[in-house]
């Protein structure tokens, strides 16, 4: 075959050779017209020699090609039948384990071309590891250092070893649009057996979610309206929420009883989803409720961003229909949404009533009844509860929060003297009593820290404070800007605590302050619990004191604020007179029916 390849070219090549000469030397025989037509143009080619050549020798060397690439592709076809590939992409969660894997696997420690990297992969600190010679602080644990792992470079492949079997693992990546990056991650394994990939994967997903075990995983839209992990929480307990007796309970055990009656709601054709509206006044535990329930019954969150700029009805609704099954679909402050515009109307049509400044600062293009259909149309996801939270329950659109899309409404309130009560109780350790009667000997007033063993003002610290400061000088530390306060809070007894928590509430006045301040000002004693007490009186004043001077400032504001701020009234007056335009027309306001 070879040998007859060669004598074609040579014979297409002096036939060539031998035509040109023809054509160019009018000596040698007529000269050859150039051609005009189509016929004359195939006359003209079937008169060189070799173009008989030139064809034997495309034949030829096609079907060398050919037998080529079917020998090679034999031979790849053969070496795969032993290897299993599995490929990851970086748009699924698989990706994420596989990858704070690798970071984990000895092996990428020691490569010659491997990528040194701080991502975190939707973990909260990332895979933490020591840097190896990096020194830890007495103070340290490997968790406080900056996450930072090793892996194998892009477009370079890493064999190891994993579990008896041969692998390779090889990382690429692409540019997609707009600058952003797309990754895959390649592990071809040398087995048929499909238990290796299945048993790699597991482990995978174990490490992953040792990492987490104690979090919850929250899920944000990214700039393309995709659901992507941006990190997650740490599990809140249900008890280090204080709400009224019964709150929590009743709206725990709804929830687990909709995630377990899935075949139910199938019998009778009730669409498989659970709204909850929590409303009330800011700070009293809404959200830190939503965060205690998804760790409670290891949900992952999934925010939905009413606000979000670029997110319009369809990017919505296919939002929620991505939404995996059990999860918690959280929407915050729904009502915001509402003052940026969202109405029942088509949002071109809102945005034409709109003056300009209201233009530039809308960002969301999601219409209620957008909104309405995706919580609940037909191609709404199923098996997810819903919570959204609002501060004015009353702005809702009826249709918003009827039962079917919000299916229990809970109010949440100002603190409640009990609630008080109970914050404290909660915020300082307590340890339990000695006795057996839970009494200790010395049960006398709290104000003199009965069975107290050290004095009032060693209460606050467990080490004294000159000793402290002897302790930070010996260390080397340079003098500090030294405060005499603890940083841990005493460890009081139960019946000191009790009788604390009594004064304190007895200082609170009920349902006026929210949650959240009682909390902050509890942080401000955070190690001194006889101060928290004996300055909560000072503390309420100053929070009325704050509350009067915010309402004061919001009374002002909406004086000054024009009556008809969409087209100045002058205008108006100008453009009424000419009949041109009538004033646009004013939003109805929306009342829920409650
Ligand atoms: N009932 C409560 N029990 C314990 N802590 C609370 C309670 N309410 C509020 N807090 C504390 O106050 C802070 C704010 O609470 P959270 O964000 O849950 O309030 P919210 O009702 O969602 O407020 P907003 O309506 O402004 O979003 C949190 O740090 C939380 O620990």
């Amino acid at each position: 075959m070879f040998a007859q390849s060669i004598q074609a070219i040579t014979h297409a090549l002096n036939g060539t050779m031998a035509a040109l000469q023809n054509a160019s030397d009018p000596a040698g025989g007529a000269p050859v017209a150039a051609p005009t037509d189509v016929s004359s143009l195939f006359a003209f080619l079937l008169s060189f020699s070799a173009l008989h050549d030139w064809i034997k020798l495309f034949i030829i060397g096609g079907a060398i090609e050919t037998f080529r690439r079917f020998v090679s592709s034999m031979y790849y076809s053969f070496i795969e039948s032993f290897f299993l590939t599995i490929r990851f992409e970086d748009e699924d969660e698989a990706f994420s384990w596989m990858m704070v894997w690798l970071a984990r696997q000895k092996t990428f420690q020691r490569v010659r071309d491997l990528q040194i990297s701080t991502r975190s992969w939707g973990l909260n600190s990332g895979p933490a590891v020591l840097i190896p010679g990096e020194e830890m602080k007495d103070s340290e644990s490997v968790e406080d250092k900056k996450n930072i792992a090793f892996l194998p470079s892009f477009d370079v492949s890493h064999s190891f070893i994993y579990k008896g079997y041969w692998m390779r693992a090889t990382r690429s990546q692409r540019h997609i649009r707009d600058g952003a990056k797309n990754e895959t991650l390649i592990i071809r394994v040398l087995s048929r057996n499909h238990d290796i990939v299945n048993k790699l994967l597991l482990d995978a997903k174990k490490t992953y979610e040792s990492e987490e075990q104690h979090r919850v995983p929250v899920y944000i839209a990214d700039a393309y309206n995709n659901w992507y992990r941006s990190g997650s929480r740490p599990k809140r307990p249900m008890e280090s929420i204080v709400l009224d007796p019964g709150v929590k309970d009743m709206l725990i055990e709804d929830a687990k009883d909709f995630l377990s009656s899935e075949a139910w709601y199938t019998e009778r054709g009730i669409p498989f989803r659970r709204g909850y509206l929590l409303y009330g006044v800011p700070g009293s535990g809404k959200t830190s409720l939503i965060h205690a329930i998804a760790g409670a019954l290891n949900l992952d969150i999934y925010v939905i961003s009413l606000a979000k700029r670029g997110l319009d009805d369809s990017s919505l609704n296919e939002l929620i229909c991505e939404l995996p099954t059990r999860s918690i679909a959280l929407m915050e402050d729904i009502d915001a949404a509402f003052t940026r515009g969202i109405t029942r109307e088509d949002s071109s049509k809102t945005d034409s009533n709109s003056n300009s400044n209201s233009n530039n600062n809308r960002e969301s293009n999601v219409t209620l009844s957008g909104l309405l259909s995706a919580i609940d149309g037909v191609a709404a996801q199923e098996g997810r509860l819903l919570f959204a939270t609002t501060n004015k329950y009353t702005a809702l659109d009826p249709a918003l929060s009827r039962p079917g899309r919000m299916d229990l409404h809970i109010e949440f309130g100002y603190a409640s003297k009990w609630q008080a009560e109970e914050l404290f109780k909660r915020f300082y350790p307590s340890r339990p009593s000695s006795s057996p009667s839970g009494d200790d000997d010395n049960d006398d007033d709290t104000d003199d820290l009965p069975g107290y063993p050290l004095t009032k003002e060693d209460l606050y610290s467990a080490t004294p404070a000159p000793e402290k400061e002897a302790l930070l000088l010996a260390n080397g530390d340079p003098k500090p800007s030294f405060t005499r306060y603890p940083r841990a809070a005493p460890n009081l007894r139960p019946h000191v605590l009790q009788s604390l928590a009594t004064r304190f509430a007895n200082a609170i006045p009920d349902r006026e302050l929210s949650m959240a301040a009682l909390q902050g000002h509890l942080m401000t004693f955070k190690s001194r619990p006889v101060e928290a007490v004996d300055r909560a009186a000072e503390f309420v004043e100053k929070e009325r004191e704050r509350v009067k001077a915010i309402e004061g400032k919001k009374a002002a504001e909406q004086e000054s604020v024009p009556q008809t701020p969409l087209v100045p009234t002058a205008k108006v007056e100008e453009l009424e007179k000419a009949d041109n335009l009538k004033p646009p027309p004013q939003e109805t306001p929306i009342i829920a029916a409650v």
